[in-house]
């Protein structure tokens, strides 16, 4: 589904990433893990079509992706912005209006009824069915998060990509958190890409693990290389056609792996 060959992505003379070579199956959930300014968010950039390959080819389905989002492909950053002006029910609204073509993305009539019946329906399988009157600024961290995630699925993408979604949230809402992605994930049968600081998060979500890193440095010239996948471990199984997690301890796990690394 998603292949990459030799890519490598700079910035003026400052090499991002370097020498990336994957290939990444449809319903595959993949975390991405690594040091603070390493590339994770640039490769999702790529993913998403908001940054260009500076050489070497990425592709979907064997095509190069647009270099533009589409509604195939859906993200989540940390931080989300909202309209603050806007009720939930209305941002997820406008989120589907400014999807569609025409100059200013808004709705009429049975279309706009037709969004709205979508947006109730995406609003509910996130958990926010009784929050669509509410305004951003009345929402939890964990709430505003859920939103996100409607908005990004609105446009039924194949692919998901979560910058860090949940790296702000506590640990109670951020576990109802990875339940509703791992439920949203098999539904929707999602491939997905998350970045995450937390290597237990990286574990328990995904079913297969990158470790993005650089494998050479020049002291004299730190931005000479870039960083590559240094490690691509599977963390859960095909089952079937059919994705299943293995059950593990999780925090022996990651723990060891912090140690190999
Ligand atoms: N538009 C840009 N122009 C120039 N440099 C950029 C740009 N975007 C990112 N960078 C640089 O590219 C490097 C990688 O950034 P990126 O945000 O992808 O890292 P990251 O691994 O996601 O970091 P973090 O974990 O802290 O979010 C950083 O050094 C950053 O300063």
């Amino acid at each position: 589904m998603i292949e990459a060959r030799n890519l490598w992505k700079k910035y003026g003379d400052k090499v991002v990433l370097e020498r990336l070579n994957l290939r990444v199956e449809e319903g595959e959930f993949i975390t991405l893990v690594g040091a603070s300014g390493c590339g994770k968010s640039t490769f999702l950039k790529m993913l998403l079509g908001t940054e260009t390959a500076s050489s070497g080819e990425l592709l979907l389905d064997g095509k190069p992706i647009p270099d533009e989002p589409g509604p195939d492909r859906g993200i989540v950053f940390q931080q989300y912005s909202v309209f603050p002006h806007m009720s939930v029910l209305e941002n997820v609204m406008a989120a589907r209006g400014f999807g569609r073509p025409g100059v200013t993305g808004l709705l009429f009539g049975a279309a706009r009824q037709q969004a709205r019946d979508e947006a109730r329906a995406i609003l509910a399988e996130v958990g926010l069915g009784n929050a669509e009157s509410l305004y951003p600024g009345e929402l939890s961290g964990g709430m505003r998060q859920r939103l996100a995630i409607a908005q990004a699925l609105l446009g039924q993408p194949r692919i998901l990509l979560l910058d860090e979604p949940f790296g702000a949230l506590d640990p109670g809402i951020r576990a109802d958190m990875h339940d509703l992605v791992l439920r949203l994930w098999r539904e929707y049968e999602l491939t997905v890409f998350m970045v995450t600081h937390d290597l237990t998060e990286g574990f328990y979500l995904g079913t297969r693990l990158w470790v993005f890193d650089k494998t050479r440095l020049d002291p004299q010239a730190p931005d000479a290389y870039g960083a590559t996948i240094t490690y691509d471990l599977p963390v859960g199984q095909m089952d079937g056609g059919k994705l299943k997690k293995i059950d593990r301890d999780l925090t022996l796990t990651a723990r060891e792996t912090e140690k190999a690394l």
